[in-house]
């Protein structure tokens, strides 16, 4: 890999859609050469799996098949977009990846992180992140921020409980501990303005680092 490989992650409604719309504009206005994606999707046969998961009336799903069906789309996403990006030289900004199944299907459904992480390492061979920025939110103030915007569908996962959703923060902040030199926390319970300050410059450092942006 050669370019740089970044991940937004959190809880609902932490604001990694947000953050990463603006981050992909204002890299690309800084002359870098950026591919913004998501998980699970971002290509065809990735949001076919994301349809099947996210479905509201597949409340029957057994958590093994949702940890294997992301870790699937997680493949077919990396191994057709995301890879040829990175070897092309170009920075992803990829919304959700590898520590989501963590958090969610490894924490919060009680599979056990290192049972993900196996299937995992299957499905990426080594492609871990560069670098991963957390935005940390109370996931009671997430899903009021959710359910005000009209414009968002609901999906099976934000309508577990909400103590599934407190889980799933409590997942995140093992992984902060599990790999404290690859994920970054920001508060993300800050103003948009605020939060977006500190992610770019989190983001601006590690492109400074890896020779991608010049900031004299
Ligand atoms: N720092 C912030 N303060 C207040 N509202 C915010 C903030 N960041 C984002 N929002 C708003 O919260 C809502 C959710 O934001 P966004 O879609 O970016 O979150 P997300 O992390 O991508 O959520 P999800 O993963 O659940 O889809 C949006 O309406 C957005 O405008
Ligand atoms: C990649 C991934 C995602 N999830 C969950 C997290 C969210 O509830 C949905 C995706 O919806 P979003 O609006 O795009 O955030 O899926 C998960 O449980 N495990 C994963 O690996």
């Amino acid at each position: 890999m050669s370019g740089l490989f970044i991940t937004l992650e959190g809880p609902e409604g932490a604001g990694k859609t947000t953050m990463i719309e603006k981050l992909a504009e204002d890299l690309a206005d800084d002359g870098v050469e950026v591919l913004a994606t998501r998980e699970p999707g971002g290509i065809g046969i990735a949001e076919k799996i994301r349809t099947i998961i996210l479905d509201k009336e597949h409340t029957m799903m057994d958590p093994r098949t949702e940890a294997l069906l992301y870790a699937a789309a997680r493949r077919q996403h990396l191994t057709e977009k995301v890879l040829p990006a990175l070897r092309e030289g170009k920075v992803v900004l990829c919304d959700r990846f590898i520590d989501s199944s963590l958090a969610y299907q490894g924490y919060a459904r009680g599979l056990g992180i290192d049972e993900v992480y196996a299937i995992n390492e299957f499905a990426i061979q080594g492609a871990m992140p560069d670098a991963t920025l957390y935005f940390d939110i109370d996931p009671e103030i997430g899903l009021k921020r959710i359910a005000r915007n009209a414009g968002r569908e609901v999906n099976r996962l934000d309508l577990e409980k909400v103590g599934f959703h407190h889980k799933v923060r409590k997942g995140y902040h093992l992984l902060l501990q599990r790999f404290p030199d690859r994920i970054i926390l920001i508060d993300a319970s800050a103003p948009v303005d605020s939060v977006y300050q500190k992610a770019k410059k989190v983001i601006d450092g590690r492109l400074v680092q890896a020779g991608i942006l010049n900031k004299d």
